[in-house]
């Protein structure tokens, strides 16, 4: 019996990185698969179909997370197509580096939106409907490491990866009398287009690597256990919990 067998499954942001791997990866632990995205139709095309060959089950909904509208429409449209919703995953976001002194107030506000604003709406639209439901869920923050530490040219950003964290706390306050479980999940360092410009620079690249100390950092794939792990009924009794996955940068003081 797979893990996720019999399950549907939400991903928000999963045309590329950390999301597409998640869609893919809980498919193949049984899933029928509802990915979100809001630009990429190619990207998320690319994630229906990998999992449509591999046997599975998936539908792409495309809409931008900030939207209050986006949450509910994503939801519906998963229900129509697979008729309840078990997980949600909310992963979307975007991180795009600047340093503080001179941040636009556009940019501070655009990644607040997407990364915060969208988690709540997703959050409560995947509520509502599992509440609805009557039979619990789980629902995954991808917060990060930045939730702990912080970052020269992230203010912007940090404290919306806190935010998510702290949503899932108080959300699994809310819902643990409907069986609905909260977790958040905490990336270290990983390896897509959201920091591809960033570690470009040689330098940086070999700085974040040697902080690492299982010697690399992380590949999409290296969130998808965790994942399924927090989706699963293995997860039963996990609830406002945090799960860091970052190689061990996070403790490597010296
Ligand atoms: N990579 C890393 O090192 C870490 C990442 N994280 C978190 O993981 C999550 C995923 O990031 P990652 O995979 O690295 O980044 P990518 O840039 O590879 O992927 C981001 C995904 O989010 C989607 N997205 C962006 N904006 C919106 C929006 N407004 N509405 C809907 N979808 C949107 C993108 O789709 P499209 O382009 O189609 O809109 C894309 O599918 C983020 O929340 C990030 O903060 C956390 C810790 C570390
Ligand atoms: C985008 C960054 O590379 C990435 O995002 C995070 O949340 C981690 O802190 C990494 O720095």
């Amino acid at each position: 019996m797979r893990l996720l067998e019999g399950k549907t499954l939400l991903v928000t942001g999963a045309s590329a990185g950390i999301g597409r791997a998640a869609a893919i990866g809980a498919a193949a632990a049984g899933a029928s698969v509802a990915i979100n995205y809001s630009r990429d139709d190619a990207g998320a095309e690319a994630c229906v179909a990998e999992i449509e060959r591999a046997g599975g089950k998936a539908i792409a909904v495309k809409g931008d997370v900030s939207l209050p509208e986006t949450a509910g429409e994503f939801v519906a449209r998963a229900v129509e197509a697979f008729g309840k919703v078990d997980v949600m995953v909310n992963n979307a976001g975007i991180c795009p580096f600047h340093a503080f002194l001179d941040m636009p107030v556009e940019t501070l506000e655009r990644t607040m939106r997407v990364n915060l604003h969208g988690a709540y709406f997703m959050v409560q639209a995947a509520a509502r409907q599992m509440v609805a439901q009557g039979h619990g869920g789980s629902i995954i923050a991808v917060s990060s490491i930045s939730a702990l530490v912080g970052g020269e040219y992230q203010t912007h950003y940090t404290p919306t990866k806190a935010g998510v964290h702290s949503l899932m706390q108080s959300t699994a306050i809310a819902l643990g009398k409907h069986g609905i479980r909260c977790n958040s999940l905490l990336p270290g360092t990983i390896l897509t287009d959201i920091n591809k410009d960033d570690l470009a620079d040689p330098e940086k690249r070999e700085y974040m690597e040697g902080r690492v100390p299982l010697g690399r950092l992380g590949q999409p794939e290296d969130m998808v256990g965790p994942i399924v792990f927090l989706a699963s009924d293995m997860a039963a009794y996990v609830t406002g919990a945090a799960l860091l996955v970052d190689g061990g940068m996070f403790v490597n003081l010296q």
